[in-house]
């Protein structure tokens, strides 16, 4: 099969958040597979041109109609770590994607609105026809509607969509104006219920609602999460829209890249373990700290990773940090926040906390260090308000640091409580489950892991060692992908 994936994230090379991990990881699975893929990105001026082998201008003379004119823009090709990418780098006074962040700007919607038209258009003018287009969340929601509404007129008749959604509660949301620059012009059409208008603002067009309708099939990260969309408040309005389209609605649980997550061959380590070498884990606990300057001591080490997001539960992370000191332990954060409110606060933290040798903020992006933290820390807090699937505590465990995660979406699904889970024997257990959103939840589930590391210190490594044994790589979950190429490919 023929794989187009259009996305505004591919890691390493761009990369906010797991959506680039996912993009690049199933990518690269379904090309091991023997299945051709090509992706097509927006060509940002801030991203990591360093992953980016043999880049060279590979048509320069694309048009895209936009408004009642023509934009000019050059596709630059390259290969990023055995993946082949496309790159539109559109010349307009716009700047479109010239901006030194990839989102975040108020015209988000008309960045990205142009960057699926521009996606598209690629495609027809260099005759490129894949079986399937694959296309992920609220920035590509419009590819399926501008394929079905206008390019399937134009010669691109065979083509099938399948819209995977990460995350619910970023919808892309425009007035009119994005169907007179696209070209998809009737508004009384597109602004019907059935169509695009939002659910609660009968004014604004929905990308995601958009992506729902239009594509042949459309998943998200986890099965669990798929419900809790349908049923639960998860879907952030778009419930009913996926209830009518349960028919063509369905969840696959993320997988990990191996390749670029193993701690046997991991390059960003100080000491590469495995699970019979599990004992060295503790040498690059020892460089975590010697890197953040922290103090050397026997204490357990926590961590967080992510996106510094209302989603990611910050109130119980800030909790967690000081929860960790009090029951004498150590913290290290890697987080950025977009929402400024949110960066105050922990720059403020961070200020704060600037001389206390056991706790160390990292305010930025920063992947080689991610690295390290994974396997430098005993433990991770993940206490999401919602989490469609989550990468971090897949991550966790293979590098044996035990996740402590709120049981939502895909955590839920993968991470099993050492005390509790009635569905798994203790001998396939994971880590630490709670349930409720407070501080009170949060340090049952970081008690019972800290209780567990000090007085039981071989249970604490056989459950560390246990989260290792999990095969969460893209394999499976790569396979069931191109099943689901096959079925909307034949549909
Ligand atoms: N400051 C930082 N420095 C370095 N690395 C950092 C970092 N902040 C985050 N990361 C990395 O980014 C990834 C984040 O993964 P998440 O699953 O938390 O994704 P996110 O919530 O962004 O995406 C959404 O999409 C993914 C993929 O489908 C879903 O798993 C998830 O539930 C959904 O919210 C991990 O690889 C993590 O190590």
């Amino acid at each position: 099969m023929y794989i187009v994936q259009i996305a505004s994230e591919c890691a390493p090379v761009i990369k906010a958040g797991g959506l680039g991990d996912v993009v690049y990881g199933l990518s690269r699975e379904v090309s091991a597979q023997g299945h051709c893929v090509e992706l097509i990105l927006p060509k940002y001026n801030n991203m990591r041109y360093d992953h980016i082998w043999g880049l060279h201008d590979a048509y320069r003379d694309l048009w895209v109609p936009w408004y009642g004119g023509r934009v000019h823009c050059s596709v630059f090709c390259g290969w990023v770590h055995g993946q082949l990418c496309f790159f539109i780098e559109p010349h307009s006074n716009d700047f479109f994607f010239d901006r030194g962040v990839y989102y975040g700007c108020d015209d988000d919607p008309m960045r990205f609105a142009f960057f699926s038209k521009a996606a598209l258009e690629f495609l027809l003018q260099s005759n490129k026809r894949p079986d399937v287009i694959h296309c992920h969340d609220w920035q590509t929601g419009l590819i399926p509607v501008l394929l079905y509404e206008m390019f399937q007129y134009q010669g691109m008749d065979t083509q099938r969509v399948l819209y995977t959604i990460h995350n619910f509660k970023h919808q892309g949301f425009a007035g009119p104006e994005v169907l007179w620059a696209t070209g998809l012009n009737r508004e009384a059409y597109y602004f019907q219920y059935e169509q695009l208008r939002d659910n609660f603002n009968p004014f604004s067009l929905n990308f995601m609602k958009g992506g729902i309708v239009y594509a042949n099939h459309i998943n998200t990260v986890a099965p669990h999460h798929a419900w809790e969309a349908m049923y639960g408040d998860c879907g952030f309005g778009l419930g009913g829209t996926l209830h009518s389209k349960s028919f063509k609605f369905s969840g696959i649980l993320n997988g990990v890249d191996y390749t670029i997550w193993n701690p046997e061959e991991d390059t960003h380590i100080a000491h590469p373990y495995s699970l019979t070498t599990f004992e060295d884990k503790v040498l690059n606990k020892k460089a975590l700290r010697e890197k953040l300057g922290l103090r050397p001591c026997d204490k357990p080490m926590i961590a967080f990773i992510g996106r510094l997001d209302d989603q990611k539960g910050v109130d119980l992370v800030h909790h967690a940090m000081y929860y960790s000191l009090n029951r004498g332990a150590q913290f290290v954060l890697l987080g950025s926040a977009t929402d400024s409110t949110i960066n105050d606060w922990f720059w403020h933290e961070k200020r704060h906390l600037t001389d206390n040798p056991d706790i160390h903020l990292e305010l930025t992006f920063n992947e080689e260090l991610a690295h390290l933290i994974y396997a430098g820390a005993d433990m991770m807090v993940v206490p999401s308000k919602f989490e469609p699937c989550g990468l971090t505590q897949l991550i966790s465990m293979r590098y044996g640091t035990v996740p402590i995660v709120r049981g939502v979406g895909g955590l839920v699904s993968t991470v099993f409580d050492w005390d509790y889970d009635t569905f798994h024997p203790q001998e396939e257990r994971t880590g630490f489950v709670f349930y409720e959103s407070d501080n009170y939840a949060l340090e049952s589930g970081m008690n019972r892991a800290l209780d567990l590391y000090y007085d039981e210190p071989k249970f604490f490594q056989q459950l560390a060692q246990q989260g290792m044994q999990y095969d969460h790589s893209w394999k499976k979950s790569g396979q069931e992908y191109i099943k689901m190429y096959d079925y909307i490919r034949h549909k």
